[in-house]
């Protein structure tokens, strides 16, 4: 894949022009502000079986970060660092691996599996510009199902680094989901059951090489997360944006933290109380980044809709009820512009 080519080997800080967003699509990097700061959330606080005031704040801090960003960090989670250490080691060893081993996993055929991907924008006039990061996706639910679909090639450290990453993802995205249940008021097992009967759950694992001019290019365009909830694992560089008010405000690296992000499918069951807000990624001229999303959503099959406890005379229903399948049609026909998924759901006022 020829993705990262420089327009000529003379002039190796130029990018070729179908990396180059139109000016206003560019990420503004003076704008951007540390001022602000998503929560930090220390889960050691919570315990499951005790309701002690500690317990009470962490539900709380959770639903504030929620309503009010859409995203927070979580420390002292109890995924074990070494695991996680092992996964970013094998994403790092896969994006390592000449273009021409990694090209025969490359398709823009979104029913496979898995597959390696380069998103664009489709700017006026139709032309794509590429972003510069490349994406390897694929399920990670069942697992057992999955594993053997992962190419020899790659190698069995992707292989066994994610057998064991998607064990302590599993039980930590249940965790979150019942923290955000009880603080929406609801059964703390609600949203596990919602969303959790055979979930779809898909894996990206991206890669953004140092980029010559990170003011002309993008690592991911603004977007919402589609699934119900998303944890993030980011290596020690800087990149993840979360767009605040209007702004834009940089995600530090916190060392064994997760970025944790309320995805559309929480926002809709919501009815609108808690966030799915826009994010990007950016590049730097320096350093390669590589983070893992693990993305948690319904299967196809599951209706979402505002969960009837949260919609009241002050809260009136906000969306329409749909099933995923929709909900994933919308999404891929919006491939490649500003999309705008959970927008089309949207009753009138
Ligand atoms: O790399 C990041 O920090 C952001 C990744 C992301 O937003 C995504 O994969 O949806
Ligand atoms: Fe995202």
């Amino acid at each position: 894949m020829n993705s990262f080519q420089l327009a000529n080997e003379s002039s190796p800080l130029s990018l070729t022009p179908n990396f180059i967003l139109p000016e206003h699509k560019r990420p503004n990097l003076s704008q951007v502000t540390s001022l602000d700061s998503i929560p930090i959330i220390d889960l050691s606080y919570y315990d499951h079986n005790n309701n002690n005031p500690s317990s009470l704040e962490v539900v709380h801090n959770i639903s504030k970060a929620c309503e009010e960003f859409g995203f927070f960090q979580i420390v002292n989670h109890g995924v074990p660092e070494q695991v996680c250490n092992k996964m970013m080691k094998a994403i790092t060893s896969l994006f390592e691996l000449p273009p021409e081993e990694r090209e025969h996993l490359s398709s823009t055929d979104y029913t496979k599996n898995v597959r390696l991907i380069s998103y664009y924008l489709k700017v006026e006039g139709g032309e794509k510009v590429k972003m510069w990061s490349e994406c390897f996706t694929h399920s990670w639910y069942p697992i057992d199902d999955i594993i053997h679909l992962l190419p020899e090639k790659i190698g069995t450290q992707y292989r066994e680094a994610f057998t064991e990453y998607v064990k302590e993802i599993g039980s930590l995205v249940k965790r979150l989901l019942s923290l955000i249940s009880i603080g929406l008021g609801l059964e703390e097992d609600f949203l596990f059951k919602k969303v959790g009967e055979q979930p779809r759950q898909r894996a990206q694992a991206n890669f953004y090489p140092p980029c010559p001019d990170p003011e002309l290019t993008m690592g991911l365009q603004e977007h919402t997360d589609l699934n119900a909830l998303t944890v993030l694992l980011q290596s020690q560089v800087s990149g993840l944006q979360v767009n605040k008010d209007g702004k834009w405000i940089s995600v530090p690296c916190i060392p064994n933290a997760f970025v944790i992000n309320l995805a559309d499918q929480i926002e809709v069951l919501s009815n609108g109380r808690y966030k799915s807000v826009l994010h990007r990624a950016v590049t730097n001229n320096v350093h390669a980044r590589v983070s893992m999303a693990m993305f948690y959503g319904p299967n196809p099959n599951t209706t979402i809709g505002p969960i009837q406890e949260l919609i009241d005379e002050e809260h009136p229903l906000k969306y329409r009820n749909y099933h995923f399948s929709e909900f994933l049609e919308e999404f891929f026909k919006q491939e490649g512009k500003r999309r705008l998924v959970k927008e089309a759901f949207e009753l009138p006022r």
